[in-house]
């Protein structure tokens, strides 16, 4: 018998090419309540995983936990199971002014100032996401915000405004701490990524008050965690 992959404990029983990551495992009960035939797979440290249906599409949802690391480790047991597509549906704080709550940040590419990807590949690796997604990204929400991201690894540093009046800058468009992780990782084992984040912090903004809040339910973060979950739904769906 195949044995279970030990941190997401999938096997490839899932038995779907694709599957969204994200990582609030509450946010794994959110996307169930969209799709079809849901079936509970397993919830293992920060890795909780379902598999649904949306328009007749097989789709596995999993939370990852906080950071590169898990996501790093989530992505490869994926791999291991022969899935091929993997949208991330994170938060992010926005690093442009104008960019509104709840208001969707698509990475065309990731500036990757984690450590894990230094690991993978050197720092003039580029990370970047899947076209075939990106297209169909474009398509299904062609007003989201497309640009630059940046993946961090250090939530609470003293640093924090002079690094992001640096990358903002540079023309970043929004901060998550996985998205780099996902890119370098799926660029290596061949699987096409995608990464959506939801905004929660307005650029200047406070960093807690804006997860917080987002924790609490705010109306506009809310209903951007939906439609940023949707699209990923569409996506693979299409
Ligand atoms: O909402 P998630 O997917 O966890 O993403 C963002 O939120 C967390 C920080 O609050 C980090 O994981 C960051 O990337
Ligand atoms: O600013 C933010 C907000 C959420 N997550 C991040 O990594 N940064």
């Amino acid at each position: 018998m195949e044995e279970k992959q030990p941190h997401t404990q999938l096997t490839s029983e899932i038995n779907t090419d694709s599957a969204i990551i994200m990582g609030d495992p509450a946010r794994v009960d959110k996307i169930a309540e969209l799709m079809d035939n849901v079936q509970s797979w397993a919830f293992n440290r920060e890795y909780k995983s379902v598999i649904g249906e949306y328009r007749g599409k097989r789709i596995l949802a999993m939370s990852t936990g906080i950071g590169a690391p898990s996501a790093g480790i989530g992505v490869e047991e994926l791999n291991n199971v022969g899935v091929k597509n993997v949208i991330r549906v994170g938060s992010a704080g926005a690093m442009q002014k104008g960019i509104d709550f709840g208001e969707l940040i698509i990475g065309e590419g990731v500036v990757r100032d984690d450590g894990l990807t230094q690991k993978y590949a050197p720092g003039i690796y580029p990370a970047v996401p899947s076209f075939k997604l990106m297209s169909l990204a474009r398509k299904y929400a062609p007003d989201a915000v497309y640009g630059i991201i940046r993946s961090h690894d250090g939530f609470y540093m003293d640093d924090n405004a002079k690094n992001e009046a640096f990358w903002s800058e540079k023309g970043i468009v929004g901060a998550d701490m996985e998205s780099g992780a996902l890119m370098v990782i799926g660029r290596q084992r061949h699987l096409e990524t995608l990464s959506i984040l939801n905004n929660v912090v307005l650029y200047e903004g406070d960093l807690s008050a804006g997860v917080n809040d987002l924790v609490s339910g705010d109306d506009l973060m809310a209903k951007g965690e939906i439609a940023s979950l949707k699209l990923a739904l569409d996506i693979l769906s299409d």
